[in-house]
Protein backbone atom coordinates (compact mmCIF):
# COMPACT_ATOMS: atom_id res chain seq x y z
CA UNK A 1 0.00 0.00 0.00
CA UNK A 2 1.28 3.54 -0.82
CA UNK A 3 1.42 5.38 2.36
CA UNK A 4 0.60 9.13 2.11
CA UNK A 5 2.62 10.36 5.84
CA UNK A 6 1.24 14.13 6.12
CA UNK A 7 2.63 14.72 9.38
CA UNK A 8 6.38 13.97 10.41
CA UNK A 9 8.55 14.55 13.53
CA UNK A 10 12.45 14.87 13.63
CA UNK A 11 15.28 16.08 15.88
CA UNK A 12 12.89 18.85 16.91
CA UNK A 13 11.23 19.62 13.83
CA UNK A 14 7.99 19.11 12.62
CA UNK A 15 7.40 18.59 9.01
CA UNK A 16 3.93 19.23 7.60
CA UNK A 17 2.71 18.12 4.16
CA UNK A 18 0.97 21.57 2.68
CA UNK A 19 -2.07 20.25 1.80
CA UNK A 20 -2.66 23.61 0.41
CA UNK A 21 -0.62 22.82 -2.52
CA UNK A 22 -2.10 19.44 -3.40
CA UNK A 23 -2.57 18.06 -5.71
CA UNK A 24 -0.08 19.54 -7.95
CA UNK A 25 2.84 20.57 -5.61
CA UNK A 26 4.30 17.72 -2.83
CA UNK A 27 6.18 20.34 -0.56
CA UNK A 28 6.37 20.39 3.30
CA UNK A 29 6.69 23.09 5.97
CA UNK A 30 9.27 22.91 8.46
CA UNK A 31 8.00 23.93 11.72
CA UNK A 32 10.64 24.70 14.93
CA UNK A 33 8.25 26.56 17.11
CA UNK A 34 4.84 25.95 18.46
CA UNK A 35 4.13 29.39 16.99
CA UNK A 36 5.08 27.95 13.27
CA UNK A 37 2.62 24.77 14.51
CA UNK A 38 -0.27 26.98 15.21
CA UNK A 39 -0.02 29.02 12.15
CA UNK A 40 0.24 25.80 9.75
CA UNK A 41 -3.05 24.71 11.60
CA UNK A 42 -4.68 28.13 11.12
CA UNK A 43 -3.92 28.32 7.62
CA UNK A 44 -5.43 24.76 6.92
CA UNK A 45 -1.38 23.79 6.06
CA UNK A 46 -2.36 20.58 7.74
CA UNK A 47 -5.82 20.11 8.54
CA UNK A 48 -8.73 17.51 9.40
CA UNK A 49 -9.87 16.59 12.83
CA UNK A 50 -6.95 14.15 13.87
CA UNK A 51 -4.34 15.58 12.09
CA UNK A 52 -5.03 18.94 13.37
CA UNK A 53 -5.28 17.09 16.93
CA UNK A 54 -1.93 14.94 16.90
CA UNK A 55 0.21 18.36 15.19
CA UNK A 56 -0.55 20.12 18.51
CA UNK A 57 0.17 17.48 20.65
CA UNK A 58 3.36 18.14 18.72
CA UNK A 59 3.60 21.80 18.78
CA UNK A 60 2.78 21.55 23.18
CA UNK A 61 6.20 19.62 22.98
CA UNK A 62 8.31 21.71 20.52
CA UNK A 63 6.90 24.40 22.77
CA UNK A 64 8.44 22.71 26.22
CA UNK A 65 11.62 21.56 24.33
CA UNK A 66 12.19 25.35 22.73
CA UNK A 67 11.72 27.15 26.21
CA UNK A 68 14.32 28.57 27.60
CA UNK A 69 12.79 28.49 31.46
CA UNK A 70 15.17 26.88 33.69
CA UNK A 71 13.06 25.02 35.72
CA UNK A 72 9.98 22.13 35.26
CA UNK A 73 6.79 24.27 37.13
CA UNK A 74 7.74 26.87 35.68
CA UNK A 75 7.44 25.18 32.42
CA UNK A 76 4.24 23.55 33.24
CA UNK A 77 3.07 27.27 33.93
CA UNK A 78 4.16 28.26 30.23
CA UNK A 79 2.80 25.19 28.75
CA UNK A 80 -0.89 26.79 29.78
CA UNK A 81 -0.24 29.81 27.72
CA UNK A 82 1.08 27.72 25.02
CA UNK A 83 -2.52 25.69 25.11
CA UNK A 84 -4.40 29.04 25.22
CA UNK A 85 -2.10 30.12 21.66
CA UNK A 86 -2.90 26.60 20.24
CA UNK A 87 -6.85 26.75 21.05
CA UNK A 88 -7.37 29.66 19.42
CA UNK A 89 -6.45 27.98 15.98
CA UNK A 90 -9.50 26.56 15.22
CA UNK A 91 -12.73 25.91 17.00
CA UNK A 92 -14.79 23.45 15.41
CA UNK A 93 -12.51 19.80 15.57
CA UNK A 94 -12.94 19.16 19.08
CA UNK A 95 -9.56 16.43 18.66
CA UNK A 96 -7.66 19.97 18.75
CA UNK A 97 -8.99 20.34 22.07
CA UNK A 98 -8.51 16.97 23.52
CA UNK A 99 -5.15 16.22 22.29
CA UNK A 100 -3.98 20.11 24.05
CA UNK A 101 -5.61 18.52 27.35
CA UNK A 102 -3.95 15.07 27.15
CA UNK A 103 -0.50 16.97 26.46
CA UNK A 104 -1.10 19.44 29.42
CA UNK A 105 -2.73 16.42 31.62
CA UNK A 106 0.73 14.97 31.11
CA UNK A 107 2.81 17.51 32.15
CA UNK A 108 0.77 18.47 35.42
CA UNK A 109 1.30 14.74 36.21
CA UNK A 110 4.94 15.10 35.86
CA UNK A 111 6.31 18.21 36.83
CA UNK A 112 8.45 16.30 39.49
CA UNK A 113 10.43 15.50 37.00
CA UNK A 114 13.67 17.23 36.03
CA UNK A 115 13.65 19.76 33.21
CA UNK A 116 15.09 17.38 30.38
CA UNK A 117 13.14 14.61 31.44
CA UNK A 118 10.03 16.02 31.60
CA UNK A 119 10.42 17.54 27.87
CA UNK A 120 11.22 13.65 26.72
CA UNK A 121 8.20 12.84 28.41
CA UNK A 122 6.10 15.39 26.58
CA UNK A 123 7.43 14.54 22.95
CA UNK A 124 7.13 10.47 24.09
CA UNK A 125 3.76 11.72 24.65
CA UNK A 126 3.19 13.45 21.21
CA UNK A 127 4.91 10.33 19.82
CA UNK A 128 1.73 8.15 21.37
CA UNK A 129 -0.98 10.36 20.34
CA UNK A 130 0.32 10.10 16.83
CA UNK A 131 0.98 6.23 16.88
CA UNK A 132 -2.69 5.40 18.10
CA UNK A 133 -4.32 7.59 15.82
CA UNK A 134 -3.10 4.81 13.36
CA UNK A 135 -3.85 1.74 14.95
CA UNK A 136 -7.10 3.41 16.10
CA UNK A 137 -8.23 4.53 12.29
CA UNK A 138 -7.40 0.61 11.56
CA UNK A 139 -9.58 -0.25 13.83
CA UNK A 140 -12.35 1.77 12.49
CA UNK A 141 -11.68 -0.15 9.30
CA UNK A 142 -12.00 -3.16 10.51
CA UNK A 143 -15.10 -2.22 12.00
CA UNK A 144 -16.70 -0.12 8.88
CA UNK A 145 -15.61 -2.47 6.30
CA UNK A 146 -18.12 -4.89 7.50
CA UNK A 147 -20.87 -2.72 6.11
CA UNK A 148 -19.55 -2.41 2.79
CA UNK A 149 -20.70 -4.81 0.40
CA UNK A 150 -18.51 -5.92 -2.88
CA UNK A 151 -19.60 -3.51 -5.14
CA UNK A 152 -20.77 -0.94 -3.52
CA UNK A 153 -20.40 2.77 -5.04
CA UNK A 154 -19.87 4.90 -1.79
CA UNK A 155 -20.00 8.86 -1.89
CA UNK A 156 -17.69 10.87 0.25
CA UNK A 157 -17.29 14.58 1.49
CA UNK A 158 -14.25 16.43 2.31
CA UNK A 159 -11.40 14.75 3.17
CA UNK A 160 -11.22 12.22 6.05
CA UNK A 161 -8.40 10.14 4.64
CA UNK A 162 -4.81 9.85 5.20
CA UNK A 163 -4.11 13.72 4.98
CA UNK A 164 -6.98 14.29 7.99
CA UNK A 165 -5.25 11.57 9.93
CA UNK A 166 -1.63 10.86 11.24
CA UNK A 167 -2.33 8.07 8.10
CA UNK A 168 -5.09 5.40 6.35
CA UNK A 169 -8.12 7.79 7.74
CA UNK A 170 -11.45 7.42 9.35
CA UNK A 171 -14.66 7.18 6.07
CA UNK A 172 -11.42 6.73 3.81
CA UNK A 173 -9.92 4.53 6.02
CA UNK A 174 -13.37 1.96 6.02
CA UNK A 175 -13.02 2.14 2.27
CA UNK A 176 -9.24 1.33 2.58
CA UNK A 177 -9.75 -1.52 4.82
CA UNK A 178 -13.01 -2.86 2.02
CA UNK A 179 -10.36 -2.67 -0.58
CA UNK A 180 -7.76 -4.47 1.19
CA UNK A 181 -10.01 -7.41 2.26
CA UNK A 182 -11.16 -7.53 -1.82
CA UNK A 183 -14.05 -5.87 -2.21
CA UNK A 184 -14.22 -3.86 -5.32
CA UNK A 185 -15.58 -0.39 -4.03
CA UNK A 186 -15.88 2.37 -6.36
CA UNK A 187 -15.55 5.90 -4.78
CA UNK A 188 -17.90 9.25 -5.54
CA UNK A 189 -15.83 12.39 -4.29
CA UNK A 190 -17.53 15.38 -4.07
CA UNK A 191 -15.45 18.37 -4.88
CA UNK A 192 -16.50 20.20 -1.37
CA UNK A 193 -16.54 23.87 -1.99
CA UNK A 194 -15.25 25.99 -0.87
CA UNK A 195 -11.87 24.74 0.03
CA UNK A 196 -12.40 21.90 -2.51
CA UNK A 197 -10.57 19.37 -0.17
CA UNK A 198 -12.70 16.47 -2.24
CA UNK A 199 -11.61 17.19 -5.36
CA UNK A 200 -7.64 17.92 -4.44
CA UNK A 201 -7.05 15.47 -1.47
CA UNK A 202 -9.58 12.46 -1.59
CA UNK A 203 -8.99 12.36 -5.60
CA UNK A 204 -5.50 12.38 -5.12
CA UNK A 205 -5.25 9.69 -2.42
CA UNK A 206 -7.50 7.30 -4.04
CA UNK A 207 -5.29 7.66 -6.94
CA UNK A 208 -2.56 7.19 -5.48
CA UNK A 209 -3.83 4.01 -4.16
CA UNK A 210 -5.75 2.94 -6.83
CA UNK A 211 -9.26 2.46 -5.52
CA UNK A 212 -11.40 3.59 -8.50
CA UNK A 213 -12.50 7.35 -8.08
CA UNK A 214 -15.34 9.66 -9.96
CA UNK A 215 -15.09 13.07 -8.87
CA UNK A 216 -18.36 15.24 -8.80
CA UNK A 217 -19.27 18.80 -8.18
CA UNK A 218 -21.21 18.96 -4.99
CA UNK A 219 -24.73 19.95 -6.80
CA UNK A 220 -24.40 16.40 -8.55
CA UNK A 221 -24.73 14.48 -5.65
CA UNK A 222 -29.10 14.24 -5.27
CA UNK A 223 -28.75 13.63 -8.98
CA UNK A 224 -26.43 10.67 -8.70
CA UNK A 225 -27.83 9.28 -5.98
CA UNK A 226 -31.59 9.31 -7.98
CA UNK A 227 -29.70 7.34 -10.79
CA UNK A 228 -29.00 5.16 -8.40
CA UNK A 229 -25.33 5.31 -8.45
CA UNK A 230 -24.74 5.06 -4.70
CA UNK A 231 -24.94 2.58 -2.11
CA UNK A 232 -23.52 3.93 0.90
CA UNK A 233 -22.21 7.64 1.62
CA UNK A 234 -19.41 7.71 4.72
CA UNK A 235 -17.70 10.62 6.19
CA UNK A 236 -16.00 11.55 8.98
CA UNK A 237 -16.48 13.97 11.72
CA UNK A 238 -15.12 17.04 13.38
CA UNK A 239 -17.22 17.02 16.35
CA UNK A 240 -20.21 14.83 17.40
CA UNK A 241 -22.60 15.75 20.57
CA UNK A 242 -23.60 13.76 23.53
CA UNK A 243 -26.83 12.49 21.31
CA UNK A 244 -24.74 11.80 18.08
CA UNK A 245 -25.53 15.28 16.42
CA UNK A 246 -22.49 15.35 14.26
CA UNK A 247 -20.23 18.38 12.67
CA UNK A 248 -18.73 17.97 10.06
CA UNK A 249 -17.51 19.94 6.37
CA UNK A 250 -19.95 21.91 5.36
CA UNK A 251 -22.15 20.15 2.63
CA UNK A 252 -22.52 17.10 4.87
CA UNK A 253 -25.88 17.77 6.36
CA UNK A 254 -27.60 18.39 2.55
CA UNK A 255 -26.07 15.15 1.74
CA UNK A 256 -27.78 13.33 5.03
CA UNK A 257 -31.24 14.88 4.12
CA UNK A 258 -30.61 13.55 0.59
CA UNK A 259 -29.58 10.00 1.80
CA UNK A 260 -32.90 9.67 3.69
CA UNK A 261 -34.78 10.35 0.85
CA UNK A 262 -33.37 7.92 -1.25
CA UNK A 263 -32.93 5.52 1.07
CA UNK A 264 -29.18 4.92 1.52
CA UNK A 265 -26.90 4.07 4.69
CA UNK A 266 -25.51 7.35 5.80
CA UNK A 267 -22.38 6.37 8.00
CA UNK A 268 -19.98 8.65 9.79
CA UNK A 269 -16.64 7.11 10.68
CA UNK A 270 -14.77 8.53 13.85
CA UNK A 271 -12.57 7.82 16.43
CA UNK A 272 -14.01 8.80 20.34
CA UNK A 273 -11.48 11.98 20.36
CA UNK A 274 -13.97 13.34 18.55
CA UNK A 275 -17.04 13.22 20.77
CA UNK A 276 -17.84 15.79 22.74
CA UNK A 277 -19.27 14.09 26.00
CA UNK A 278 -19.83 17.85 27.52
CA UNK A 279 -22.39 19.24 25.29
CA UNK A 280 -26.09 17.80 25.05
CA UNK A 281 -26.87 18.45 21.08
CA UNK A 282 -25.07 20.27 17.88
CA UNK A 283 -26.79 23.36 18.40
CA UNK A 284 -23.61 23.63 20.82
CA UNK A 285 -21.02 23.17 18.78
CA UNK A 286 -19.11 26.27 17.36
CA UNK A 287 -19.07 26.81 13.59
CA UNK A 288 -15.90 28.27 12.40
CA UNK A 289 -16.32 30.84 9.39
CA UNK A 290 -13.27 31.42 7.03
CA UNK A 291 -12.17 34.32 5.30
CA UNK A 292 -14.61 35.42 2.68
CA UNK A 293 -11.93 34.44 0.17
CA UNK A 294 -12.36 31.17 -0.17
CA UNK A 295 -15.82 31.56 -1.52
CA UNK A 296 -14.62 34.93 -4.20
CA UNK A 297 -11.90 33.10 -5.21
CA UNK A 298 -10.78 29.34 -6.75
CA UNK A 299 -6.99 29.69 -5.93
CA UNK A 300 -6.09 32.94 -7.38
CA UNK A 301 -8.79 33.52 -9.56
CA UNK A 302 -11.87 35.93 -8.66
CA UNK A 303 -15.47 34.74 -9.49
CA UNK A 304 -17.66 36.88 -7.82
CA UNK A 305 -17.97 40.61 -7.97
CA UNK A 306 -16.03 43.01 -5.66
CA UNK A 307 -18.19 44.35 -2.58
CA UNK A 308 -21.07 40.73 -2.84
CA UNK A 309 -21.40 40.20 0.97
CA UNK A 310 -20.62 36.19 1.97
CA UNK A 311 -20.93 33.49 4.23
CA UNK A 312 -18.77 30.87 4.76
CA UNK A 313 -19.64 28.63 7.78
CA UNK A 314 -16.67 25.83 7.26
CA UNK A 315 -18.97 23.46 8.67
CA UNK A 316 -22.28 22.14 9.42
CA UNK A 317 -24.43 19.73 11.79
CA UNK A 318 -26.17 16.93 10.96
CA UNK A 319 -28.78 15.82 13.40
CA UNK A 320 -28.37 12.01 14.98
CA UNK A 321 -31.48 11.10 13.39
CA UNK A 322 -30.12 11.25 9.62
CA UNK A 323 -27.41 9.04 10.78
CA UNK A 324 -27.71 5.07 9.83
CA UNK A 325 -24.75 4.37 12.11
CA UNK A 326 -21.13 5.78 13.55
CA UNK A 327 -18.41 3.84 13.04
CA UNK A 328 -15.71 4.45 16.11
CA UNK A 329 -12.43 2.26 17.00
CA UNK A 330 -14.93 0.33 19.73
CA UNK A 331 -17.37 -0.76 17.10
CA UNK A 332 -20.64 0.33 15.25
CA UNK A 333 -23.02 2.50 16.94
CA UNK A 334 -26.51 2.02 15.41
CA UNK A 335 -29.02 4.59 14.99
CA UNK A 336 -26.91 7.16 17.20
CA UNK A 337 -28.89 8.37 20.35
CA UNK A 338 -28.07 9.94 23.93
CA UNK A 339 -28.32 6.48 25.40
CA UNK A 340 -26.43 4.57 23.12
CA UNK A 341 -23.52 7.22 23.51
CA UNK A 342 -23.64 7.32 27.09
CA UNK A 343 -22.97 3.41 26.81
CA UNK A 344 -20.32 4.09 24.62
CA UNK A 345 -18.74 6.27 27.28
CA UNK A 346 -18.95 3.63 29.75
CA UNK A 347 -17.33 1.52 27.55
CA UNK A 348 -14.33 3.93 27.20
CA UNK A 349 -13.83 4.28 30.86
CA UNK A 350 -14.06 0.55 31.30
CA UNK A 351 -11.86 -0.44 28.49
CA UNK A 352 -9.87 2.79 28.68
C1 LIG B 1 -10.88 12.44 9.45
S1 LIG B 1 -11.22 14.06 9.25
C2 LIG B 1 -12.94 14.42 9.42
C3 LIG B 1 -13.18 15.84 9.25
O1 LIG B 1 -12.20 16.56 9.94
C4 LIG B 1 -13.22 16.23 7.78
O2 LIG B 1 -14.29 15.57 7.16
C5 LIG B 1 -13.40 17.71 7.69
O3 LIG B 1 -14.49 18.22 7.78
C6 LIG B 1 -12.17 18.50 7.63
O4 LIG B 1 -12.37 19.88 7.58
P1 LIG B 1 -11.13 20.82 7.34
O5 LIG B 1 -11.75 22.20 7.30
O6 LIG B 1 -10.51 20.44 6.02
O7 LIG B 1 -10.19 20.65 8.50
Amino acid sequence: MKKVRSIIYKDGKLKLLDQRKLPVVTEFITCSTYEEVGECIREMVVRGAPAIGATAAYGMAIGAMTSSVKDTLTLVKELEHIAEYLCQTRPTAVNLFWAIDRMLNVAKANENLSLEEFKERLLEEAHQIANEDIEINRRIGAHGEKLIDDGDTILTHCNAGALATVDYGTALGVIRAAHEAGKKVHVYADETRPYLQGARLTAWEMVQEEIPVTLITDNMAGYVMKLGRIQKIIVGADRIAANGDTANKIGTYSLAVLAKEHGIPFYVAAPVSTFDFSIKTGDEIPIEERSPREVTHIGDIQIAPEGVKIFNPAFDVTPHEYITAIITEYGVIKNPDAEKIAALQDQIQKEG
